[in-house]
């Protein structure tokens, strides 16, 4: 947890500083030009900014933040030395969560400061529900959604390939039949751990589609390294050695459809998509517990 606080008076940075310092990592900077810098550079969780500042005063600075994408939802908590009505709710206008006045009493800034990282906390605890499948723990397929479209558009800029690959439990129903569904979900969550496990680079992610589907996205995939990463997939949970009495050899597999492209106006990522679905369909066609990769002959 970081907290920046700005002010223009070094004697009062330094006694909020050294108020604040048992409760988060506390970050300084002298007026609003170096407030707005140090924002940039370390993405404080909280700032306590002083309204009266004569370069950039504390309205200025929330409007700032509240106009940037990446920094209009940091709780600012605004210090003023004035006991004006209007002006406390001009900063609350301007985007501030609270007004704190001087001169300061250290028990209530400390109390308002604790009740704002125990909603930072508990709001960073939701967005990270939020994108998670409560059976497996790792990404949904929303999350994935909106980290593909974003990949999209950074691969589409950089025209560099994309891959998808999208991962099927092969003969699931008969586990469910035979073990029952608690063991289909245990064994759900093992596959669920053996794909995060595969997905090693940077910016690779693997997320529950729905069922006992998979989705995997891999940036800057070729064709070429999509087919080896599918193959080493089916290889990974075949190495589990997960009993499937009704599977094939007798252990739990997956089937593996890839489809990769270099995203620009001829294609979409529904297409991509789709694409990497009628390569799974091909797997499973082939003999189920192998990859395919669309396009690939
Ligand atoms: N235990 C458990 N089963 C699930 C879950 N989600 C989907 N399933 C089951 O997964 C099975 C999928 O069956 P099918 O779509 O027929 O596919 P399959 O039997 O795996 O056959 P192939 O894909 O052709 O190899 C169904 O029986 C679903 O009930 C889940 O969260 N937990």
């Amino acid at each position: 947890m970081k907290i920046l606080v700005i002010d223009d008076d070094a004697w009062a940075l330094e006694h909020l500083a050294k108020l604040l310092g048992d409760l988060a990592e506390v970050h300084t900077a002298l007026g609003g030009i170096q407030g707005l810098a140090e924002t940039a550079r370390i993405l404080p969780d909280l700032i306590l900014c002083d309204i009266d500042m004569p370069d950039i005063d504390g309205l200025l600075f929330c409007r700032h933040l509240q106009a940037d994408v990446f920094t209009k939802n940091i709780p600012i908590l605004c210090v003023s030395s004035c006991m004006d009505e209007g002006e406390e709710l001009a900063a609350l206008t301007a985007g501030a969560v609270d007004v704190i006045r001087k001169p300061i009493s250290p028990m209530l800034v400390r109390a308002r400061v604790r009740i704002q990282i125990e909603l930072c906390e508990k709001s960073e605890m939701l967005l990270d529900l939020s994108r998670r499948d409560p059976l497996t723990g790792i990404f949904n397929r929303r999350y994935f959604d909106g980290r593909m479209r974003d990949e999209w558009t950074r691969h589409r800029r950089m025209r560099e390939p994309i891959a998808v690959a999208m991962v099927d439990v092969d003969h699931f129903k008969a586990f469910n039949d035979h073990y029952g569904h608690v063991r289909g979900d245990e064994c759900l969550m093992e596959i669920a751990d053996r794909l995060r496990h595969a997905t090693r680079r940077p910016g690779e992610l693997v997320a529950r589609y729905g069922g006992e589907e998979f989705v995997m996205l891999l940036p800057g995939t070729s064709a070429l390294a999509a087919g080896v990463f599918g193959k080493r997939v089916c290889e990974d949970v075949r190495a589990m050695k997960y009993p499937h009495a009704r599977g094939k050899n007798g252990l739990i597999s997956v089937s593996v459809g890839l489809a990769t492209a270099v995203p620009d106006e001829s294609i979409m990522i529904s297409e991509l998509i789709r694409r990497a679905d009628m390569a799974l369909y091909t797997a499973k066609k082939d003999g189920r517990d192998c990859h395919a990769v669309f396009g690939a002959g």
